[in-house]
């Protein structure tokens, strides 16, 4: 058995970050840039007042008070320029006349007519964003492998990019074996279970940005097994749930090989998970995951999600899930005869990063799943960690505070 570390290392080997396409900005966020972006404009692209107020001289201190000459809303060329002695109406996000240098809030002055009347003026440059202060045009604005957040998206909104070149998410088709199986409405009763797994790897396909080709069950039969991974071809990724232990009916390896897949590896030192194979068939990558559904989704987080994230070019420190270390809410025990990983919630606490793992580690109780958004864990060897020890924690959800 290999460790988590070096089956995520040799995954990562045979993936390379996919070829750029344009796409429409209002589809692009999660997707990384694949060009440089220069800015065509400044930002700010002309002197504008931060707030509703005045815009004045700093200068006219000799002034007790001003004249008002006009009203400049947003959008507005002003239409003459400030002389001394006088002051004009503006709003936020409006363009400074010429000759203001500062902008007076109108809550620190009031109006007798069109004389405006203050007690002091602002200093040079207060309240007034100046021209190309943010960033200059002609300078680069984002470097390729910029992630595209809302922040991110709404710069390139700004830059007047409608459409940006971007590394492609992967097609990762999803195929579940197992004679037990049924559809989300099929039949239950007798020996038969919902194919669960294939919702769970579809929505983690999509939360990690991927785009999922949901292909169904397959029996378990060679043959049917064989002909449903050639039909998933097609995608870049291959996702096989089930089959992967050493049951007598479990034949993702032997259909694997007989396709003449290379086997990358197989075996990982970890609990739930450990019946992982990975291969290659040409420029096709292949899981074959275990079937246990908790299994199914935690190997999908330590060693698909890894792999979607490099495809799609994102930067290594954004390939695997981060670490925290945090304090155990309660004693937790393992066989120690793997590395064992806890699922459980992470919670910052008065500052203060604690896990509460859940009662069971059984991996084909999906009911543990609700909720957790963490995975504490023990290495092998070790069989037991006190309340209030600190482990290190594999962030897999939204964080908590409390
Ligand atoms: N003698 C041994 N038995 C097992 C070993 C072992 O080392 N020696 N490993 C165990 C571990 S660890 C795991 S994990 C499982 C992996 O099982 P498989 O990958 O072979 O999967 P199956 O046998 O097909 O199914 C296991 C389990 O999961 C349920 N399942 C399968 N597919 C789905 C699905 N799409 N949706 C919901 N549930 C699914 C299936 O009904 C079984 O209950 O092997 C252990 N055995
Ligand atoms: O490694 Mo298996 O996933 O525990 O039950
Ligand atoms: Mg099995």
């Amino acid at each position: 058995m290999i460790s988590v570390e070096e089956a995520q290392e040799l995954i990562l080997q045979a993936v390379e970050a996919s070829a750029p396409e344009r796409v429409d900005l209002l589809t692009a966020r999660g997707r990384v840039l694949a060009e440089a972006i220069l800015a065509r404009t400044d930002f700010p692209p002309y002197d504008n007042s931060a707030m509703d107020g005045y815009a004045v001289r700093s200068a006219d201190t000799s002034f007790g008070k001003l004249q008002v000459v006009e009203t400049i809303a947003a959008g507005r060329i002003p239409t003459r320029s400030l002389a001394g002695g006088e002051a004009a109406r503006i709003m936020t996000g409006a363009m400074l006349p010429e000759g203001a240098d500062a902008v007076l809030i109108q809550e620190e002055a009031h109006l007798e007519g069109d004389t405006l009347m203050f007690e002091k003026l602002p200093a040079a440059g207060a309240n007034v964003r100046y021209r190309g202060t943010f960033h200059k045009a002609g300078s680069p604005l984002m470097p390729p492998g910029t992630v595209l957040q809302p922040g991110e998206i709404a710069l390139l909104a700004a830059a007047q990019r409608a459409f940006v070149l971007t590394h492609r998410p992967p097609a990762v088709a999803v195929v579940s074996t197992g004679d037990e199986l049924v559809g989300i409405d099929g039949v239950l009763g007798g020996a038969r279970i919902v194919d669960s797994n294939q919702y769970g790897l579809v929505a983690q396909v999509r939360e990690a940005g991927g785009d999922p080709r949901a292909l169904g069950i397959a029996p378990d039969d060679p043959g049917a097994i064989r002909g449903r991974l050639v039909a998933a071809l097609d995608a870049d990724f291959v996702l096989l749930s089930g089959g992967a232990s050493v049951g007598q009916f479990d034949y993702t390896p032997q259909v694997l090989e007989a396709l003449g897949a290379q086997v990358v590896l197989y075996k990982i030192n970890m609990k739930p998970g450990k019946p992982l194979m990975f291969a290659r068939l040409g420029s096709r990558l292949i899981w074959g995951l275990p079937g246990n559904p908790v299994s199914s989704l935690f190997c999908f987080w330590q060693f698909v999600r890894p792999a979607i994230r490099k495809f799609m070019g994102y930067p290594p420190e954004r390939w695997r899930y981060p670490v925290v270390q945090a304090q155990l809410t309660a004693p937790v025990r393992s066989k120690g005869d793997r590395r064992a990983y806890l699922r459980g919630q992470l919670i910052l606490e008065a500052g203060v990063w604690r896990f509460a793992p859940y009662r069971t580690d059984n991996s084909g109780n999906l009911v543990s799943l609700l909720g957790i958004n963490a995975f504490g864990w023990l290495e092998a060897g070790v069989t037991d960690a006190s309340q209030g020890e600190v482990v290190p924690v594999l962030v897999v959800g939204e964080l908590l505070n409390r």
